[in-house]
């Protein structure tokens, strides 16, 4: 295969949001397309855009309302041609990307797993009754409230750094962060414990980066085609097509979790009432080539179990 490799002077340009976890990301994007192709760093441009969800940093999500708010700005940077291809966290990607591009190469996947940040080395069974805990996410809040109506749970917006400086100050006295955010960016002094699956079940796509790039780009596919993780991809197309069947936005609360053994991927799935008064959960499996409609036929299901209004705020 000869393709027409970047160079310095006509390097490939990355895009990427601008907090330092997406910084990571699109840091470990380029690494490993640097060491497959053997390539300078220099080669490849990271370029910084600010998106809709970084300007607002003040309201819930739910109330700016729609899918995609981190992803907008991105995306007309692909489709412009200012940017070659764009890293993201797969969690925040929307089931469908707008016409002309393809997400389906993702980095092999970092720890699934939320944490529990405690600054006081809490774990969630210590919580004492009625304890505050933060969280901006409504999968968590739904999850945790199911498990401890007690708990008084308040908002938590900002970056992961934002977050922290908040327990330290008291505003709460715990909440949550995903293990692999902790990890990408080496936090290893913030006190956490690690959820078992089982206890909470991770959003779907959460710890995969996921990497988006025009659809009639050859030579950019090609060189994604070095650095795709297939186990990461059966995964996630699982993941993915359970979520689109559910018509999962920021504003149900869904889990979902896809592993692999041998040669199929079992799905474990999950819908909650908002308020966490409710929890539907179920299982499938299914051989690695019917991965997304195992995927879709479990989002169904769960759907169906759920019944008309069940997502609904009340
Ligand atoms: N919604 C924010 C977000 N998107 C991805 C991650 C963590 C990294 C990942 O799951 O890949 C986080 C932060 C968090 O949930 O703690």
């Amino acid at each position: 295969m000869t393709i027409d490799l970047p160079t310095p002077d006509n390097a490939l340009k990355i895009g990427t949001r601008g907090s330092p976890l997406a910084l990571a990301q699109a840091n470990e994007t380029r690494d490993r397309l640097a060491r497959a192709w053997d390539l300078p760093y220099e080669a490849f441009t990271i370029v910084v855009i600010k998106t809709t969800g970084d300007k607002i940093i003040d309201r819930p999500l739910k109330e700016v309302g729609g899918k995609g708010l981190f992803t907008k700005e991105i995306e007309e940077a692909l489709l412009s041609g200012e940017i070659d291809l764009a890293v993201h966290s797969t969690k925040d990607m929307p089931v469908e990307q707008p016409c002309g591009l393809l997400l389906n190469t993702y980095l092999p996947r970092e720890d699934v797993r939320d944490a529990f940040i405690s600054p006081g080395g809490l774990t969630l069974a210590d919580l004492p009754d009625g304890a505050v805990v933060g969280t901006s996410s409504l999968r968590r809040r739904a999850q945790l409230s199911n498990r401890r109506p007690d708990l008084k749970i308040v908002e938590f917006r900002g970056n992961l750094q934002t977050r922290l400086k908040k327990l330290e100050d008291g505003v709460a006295e715990a909440t949550f962060l995903a293990m692999a955010g902790l990890n990408r960016l080496n936090l290893e002094d913030v006190p956490r414990t690690a959820i078992d699956v089982n206890d909470m079940l991770p959003a779907v796509g959460q710890g995969a980066i996921g990497i988006e790039r025009r659809g009639d780009d050859a030579r950019v596919g090609d060189m994604l085609a070095a650095i795709h993780d297939e186990e990461t991809g059966h995964r996630l197309a699982a993941e993915r097509a359970f979520l689109a069947a559910l018509d999962g936005s920021c504003e149900t609360p869904i889990a979902g979790l896809a592993t692999l053994t041998g040669g199929s991927v079992a799905l474990r799935g999950e819908v909650l009432r908002p308020d966490g008064s409710e929890r539907i959960d179920d299982t499938e499996e299914a051989p690695l080539e019917d991965a997304g409609a195992m995927g879709e036929a479990l989002g169904k299901r769960l759907l169906d179990r759920a019944g008309e209004g069940f997502f609904d705020w009340r």
